[in-house]
Parts: C-alpha cells; sequence; structure tokens
C-alpha cells in the first residue's frame, strides 16, 4: 500500500507534464477568462468605492454648510438666548401674520426671521432628515429685504423676507440637483428654476432644500446619497413622497411654505401623510421650467409644480404671489392668468361631487370616514353633494397611466440610474427593468398570480413594451378619449367641484411603500386628467377606524399588506381628502379645501 502511494507520487510530475500537454489550450483558455472576469470584479469594485467616496463627499459638504449656518454671528447663542420670547413668537406665527409683520412691524426683520427658522429646520432635521442642504444665498437676500425696509422700498412685496423651503428637484444656481441619483453630483445647474426666481423677486427666501426618494418615481423618501425622511407623527413610517421632505418639515413646523412636484401624487400624498395642505395646480398654470425632469421627452402627462403649507390660505398667498407678469415674462407657455380673488371668495352654492372609492384598492375606514366629514362639512355650508363615480379606473391605469409614465420601456430611467447604487425600496423595480423583455413578461404573469391581482400583471407588462410612433399616437388618442368621457360625464352631472381620499390609506410603515404601490390610483387620476388638485388634512386614525380594518378584504396581497399596515399602530396619523376642479380652476379648488379647513376636526 505505502509502495503504491509512494509512486503514485513519484510519477505525479510526469502525470501532470502530460496532463498538461493535453489540455494546454483549455488550461490557458480558462486562466485569460479568469484574468478578465477577476479584472472586471475588481474594476466594479473600484467604481463602487469611488462611487461611495463621491456619495460620502456629497454628505460632508452639506454637513459643512449647516455648520457655517450655525457660525454666523446672527445665529450667535447670546441673541437667541436674550430674545427667546421673540423667537417663540415668530415661530409660533402663522404664514399670513408673519407676513404682516415683516412688512409692517418694525420690530420683525428678515435677518432675524431666517434665523429662526433655519435653527428650527436644523432642528427638526435632526429629528427626521428632511434637510438635504440649507441655501447659502439666504442670508445675503433676508439682508437685503432689511436694507428695502430701511429705504421703505418695495416691503410690499407679496412674500417680503418669508422663508421658504425647496424639493431638491428644483434647480438653483451653483447647487447640484440630483433627484437622489449619484450620476448627478457635482454637476452643479447654471441657473435657478423660474419658479426660484420668482420667488426671489416677489421677496420669499429659499433657505433649505428638502429630500427626495431616488427618481421620485415612488411615493415614499428615501435615496442613497441623502438618506430616510421619517414621518413627523411616527417616525416609524414614511412621511410620503415623492415631496416627502417638503411634507415634514411643514408638518414639524420648520418651515411655513415649501414646493413640491406632482406626475402621480408627489405634492398630495406627503401632504396626506403629513397633515398639512397643499395644491397641484393645472401643469401649466405654474412654470416647471428649471426643475429636475426624469422624462422630458414625454410630453403626454406632466409633472406640475405647487405649493404644500400648514393652511390653505397660505397656499392662497402663494399662488397669488407667483401668478404674476414676471412669471408670465419669464416663462411666456403659463397662461397669464392671474389669481382670480373673486373666484376664490364667492359664495354662491356648489354642486360638488364625491367618492369614497375609485374602483381599484379600497379605502381603509379612516381614510373613507375623512370624506363623509367633508361631505357633512360642505353641506353644512348649503353646497350640494351628489355621489360620484369614478370610471374604468383600473383600465385607464394600466392602460393609459402607466404605459406613458413608462412609454420608453423605462430606458431613460435606467440611464438615469446607470452605475448607480439603487435604493432598496426601488430595487425590486429597476431589477426587473434591467431584465430581458421576455423575462418581464414572465414576471408579469407571475406576480399576477402572487399577487392575485390582474392590475399587478397588467402594470408590468405596460412598463415592458416598446412603443413605436404609431403605438404612441394611439396611446395620446385613449388618452384624450378618456378626457372627453369623464368631463362629458362632469358636465352632465353639472358638478363645480369633486372631493375624494386623499389616498387609499395614511402613513406606510418605513421601507413598506413597494409593497403597497397600487394606492396611487387615487391621486394619479388627476395627473392624467391634468385637473388641479389640492389636498387638505380633515381628521386623524382613531381606535374605532382601526377596528374596523378586520372588515378590510383580503383576497389579493396588496390587500393583505394593507390591513397587516393598518390594523395597529395608526392611530393619530393625519387623514386628508383631495378637492378637484376643472382645469385652471385652481381658485375654486382653494375655496373648497378652505370650506372643508375651516371646519374640519383635524386641528381641534
Ligand atoms: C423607480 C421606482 C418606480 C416604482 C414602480 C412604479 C410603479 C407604479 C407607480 C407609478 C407612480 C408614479 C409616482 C409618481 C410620483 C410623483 O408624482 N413624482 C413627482 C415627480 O416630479
Amino acid at each position: 500500500m505505502i509502495q503504491s502511494i509512494w509512486e503514485y507520487f513519484h510519477h505525479l510530475p510526469n502525470v501532470l507534464a502530460i496532463w498538461i500537454e493535453c489540455y494546454c489550450n483549455q488550461i490557458v483558455c480558462c486562466c485569460i477568462c479568469m484574468l478578465i472576469a477577476l479584472y472586471y470584479i475588481q474594476r466594479c469594485r473600484i467604481e463602487r468605492a469611488e462611487l461611495k467616496e463621491k456619495i460620502n463627499m456629497k454628505k460632508d459638504e452639506c454637513r459643512e454648510s449647516w455648520k457655517k449656518i450655525a457660525k454666523h454671528p446672527s445665529a450667535s447663542g447670546h441673541r437667541v438666548t436674550t430674545r427667546q420670547s421673540h423667537k417663540i413668537e415668530i415661530l409660533d406665527l402663522p404664514l399670513e401674520m408673519l407676513l404682516k409683520k415683516l412688512q409692517s412691524d418694525e420690530n420683525v426683520c428678515a435677518v432675524d426671521v431666517l434665523t429662526e427658522y433655519q435653527q428650527k429646520a436644523h432642528e427638526v432635521n435632526g429629528k427626521f432628515n428632511c434637510v438635504v442642504e440649507p441655501i447659502k444665498e439666504a442670508e445675503y437676500l433676508a439682508k437685503n429685504c432689511d436694507e428695502m425696509r430701511k429705504k421703505n422700498k418695495q416691503h410690499k412685496r407679496p412674500l417680503h423676507g418669508l422663508p421658504v423651503s425647496l424639493k431638491e428637484c428644483y434647480f438653483l444656481k451653483g447647487y447640484d440637483c440630483t433627484a437622489g441619483m449619484s450620476n448627478y453630483i457635482g454637476k452643479p445647474c447654471e441657473e435657478d428654476a423660474v419658479i426660484v426666481q420668482v420667488l426671489i423677486k416677489q421677496g420669499a427666501i429659499p433657505f433649505v432644500r428638502t429630500n427626495i426618494p431616488q427618481t421620485m418615481l415612488i411615493y415614499d423618501c428615501s435615496n442613497p446619497i441623502y438618506g430616510k425622511t421619517l414621518n413627523p407623527h411616527n417616525d416609524k413610517r414614511t412621511p410620503g413622497g415623492s415631496s416627502g421632505g417638503e411634507g415634514c418639515i411643514i408638518a414639524a413646523k420648520g418651515s411655513l411654505l415649501g414646493f413640491g412636484s406632482d406626475i402621480g401624487g408627489s405634492i398630495r400624498i406627503p401632504c396626506h401623510m403629513c397633515g398639512v395642505c397643499g395644491l397641484k395646480p393645472t401643469y401649466r398654470r405654474l412654470s416647471a421650467k428649471g426643475t429636475f425632469d426624469l422624462m422630458s421627452g414625454q410630453t403626454l402627462i406632466n409633472a406640475a409644480i405647487g405649493p404644500m403649507a400648514q393652511d390653505v390660505t397660505s397656499l392662497v398667498i402663494a399662488m397669488k404671489a407667483l401668478l404674476c407678469d414676471d412669471m408670465f415674462d419669464l416663462d411666456p407657455t403659463v397662461p397669464p392668468i392671474p389669481f382670480r380673488t373673486e373666484i376664490y371668495e364667492k359664495t354662491n352654492e356648489l354642486k360638488i361631487g364625491y367618492y369614497v372609492f375609485d374602483g381599484y384598492l379600497k379605502p381603509v375606514p379612516a381614510c373613507k370616514r375623512a370624506v363623509m366629514d367633508a361631505k357633512d362639512i360642505l353641506e353644512r355650508e348649503g353646497h350640494k353633494l351628489i355621489p360620484f363615480e369614478v370610471p374604468d379606473l383600473k383600465e385607464i391605469f394600466t392602460e393609459i397611466y402607466l404605459p406613458v409614465i413608462f412609454g420608453d420601456n423605462t430606458q431613460m430611467l435606467l440611464e438615469h440610474l446607470k452605475n448607480d447604487v439603487i435604493d432598496p425600496g426601488i430595487s425590486l423595480a429597476v431589477t426587473n427593468w434591467s431584465l430581458p423583455k421576455c423575462v418581464q413578461w414572465l414576471m408579469s404573469w407571475v406576480m399576477s398570480s402572487v399577487y392575485n391581482d390582474n392590475v399587478i400583471g397588467k402594470g408590468i407588462r405596460s412598463t415592458s413594451q416598446s412603443r413605436n410612433v404609431y403605438d404612441w399616437w394611439k396611446l395620446a388618442e385613449r388618452l384624450e378619449e378618456y378626457k372627453k368621457k369623464f368631463l362629458s360625464l362632469w358636465r352632465s352631472l353639472e358638478l363645480d367641484a369633486l372631493i375624494c381620499p386623499g389616498f387609499a390609506f395614511p402613513a406606510v410603515p418605513n421601507g413598506e411603500v413597494f409593497n403597497v404601490l397600487g394606492g396611487v390610483t387615487y391621486t394619479a387620476l388627476y395627473n392624467l386628467l391634468d385637473y388641479p388638485a389640492g389636498t387638505v388634512p380633515v381628521t386623524k386614525v382613531t381606535r374605532e377606524d382601526e377596528a374596523g380594518m378586520k372588515d378590510y378584504p383580503s383576497r389579493t396581497r396588496y390587500e393583505r399588506f394593507i390591513r397587516k399596515y393598518f390594523s395597529e399602530g395608526t392611530v393619530g396619523l393625519p387623514v386628508g381628502i383631495q378637492c378637484v376642479g376643472l382645469p385652471y380652476q385652481e381658485e375654486l379648488v382653494l375655496r373648497v379645501m378652505k370650506m372643508v379647513e375651516n371646519d374640519a376636526p383635524f386641528r381641534r
């Protein structure tokens, strides 16, 4: 035995030599392949490390900006402690009153107000991570406002000295606009968005930029650069999105007025989930020039920009200020219609439609109750409320909305995200879109049966389909047909406005939005129609609402997740409704919102 083992090893070099001689080519090929693979693995690791470094540098840059503000003499501890009562007073004033003081009270100056709000925003950001970075130029603008006041020049500007917050997607000269994607780090904007220019001309002071989800195409608020924003009412839940940083900072009283963008609900959803007010105007009513547009060539359904605030009056003040000659000059595609106060202040009886269910996912009891409470309020005000039924919701969502939004088979989105770190909240969607088309189709059938929901399958198929010009024109035609159908239904009922749920459910647990994406139909419908829609908080979730979840259906996977997320841990979460009007009827929408707000139990 020992003899034979000895012989085997003794002859091993010869055996190996023969073996290498026979398989020489194969071995060389294998080595080359391994070297190439190692090279690519190493390259990927280096690229990842560089990407992480880039993201970390961006984070450091933002942290540094906060430090500079904290060091500013006007933000010194001395000033704050000696004027503690003044500080509380400024932060307690609603926007309308603060503006009056800024315009005419000698004891209130823009620099003071800015400092109070910078400090408050810093404090709030420490808890909820809603701010991306402070805007350095704010100090200079505030000083300018105070100089003007001294000279008694232009101090009646409608937003004189008012600090405003901006969603990260608004272009600001010298600042990166990333939409949470690291490919856009280190590419500062060359000029301010039109709306920013107008805000500054009207006296406002943009002072912080707020957080968004990566791509802004999901109603959450997390990205690999700036991290996750939390809901100020419950930090285990999302503030909603994509204007989630705005919803959060306004609800937490770190800003009185902010601006978001909305192509599927991104202004209205965070307003609903954070308990603040917001208006998504008709697309062209406010200029969107100079905001990050992920699909700039897609012009069938557009992202509108709009204000978000603590109350409806603040939205009205913002709209009045923005609908001015400066905006009509800077962007001549905006129809020159100033704010029509007469429509907002009219007191005639209105005929208002209402619905609680849009035809896809049933609203949870609290969201249903919010609509019924608003209906009672409006009836008490002397208006006529009639039931309304949304036509063909499921069909238009899967056959028009999604095919338009993802009409290029998500090609452009994948280009934006190329080589990027993907946020876990959207990674499943991005992975699916990166697969070959036939696999995506297969996935759509698998998901349809896993979810027991045809809308899911149709939705996935609609995003994985290439379209030629003919298909695109057909899609545009169908969109127009649906708009016509909806309008004739509206006209046949002689409606002035419509109220409906702010969303299907309140704030979703952190990291779980993808499991209940379908709720978005409640808001996306009015992007598809391009009708103005505003969200106003009405109530908060009660124990009875939660108990009512026992009757919530559980046939599909979405329904089972909704049951799970909203049967406990939701008491006290804000719940809003949407008020909707015909295109360019923003003033009427705001009037209805104001009436609901006046009597809503939310603030009691
Ligand atoms: C990249 C992640 C996408 C997840 C899959 C999306 C599927 C359906 C939902 C589409 C809803 C679009 C939400 C739009 C949010 C919004 O309004 N963004 C504003 C952009 O300015």
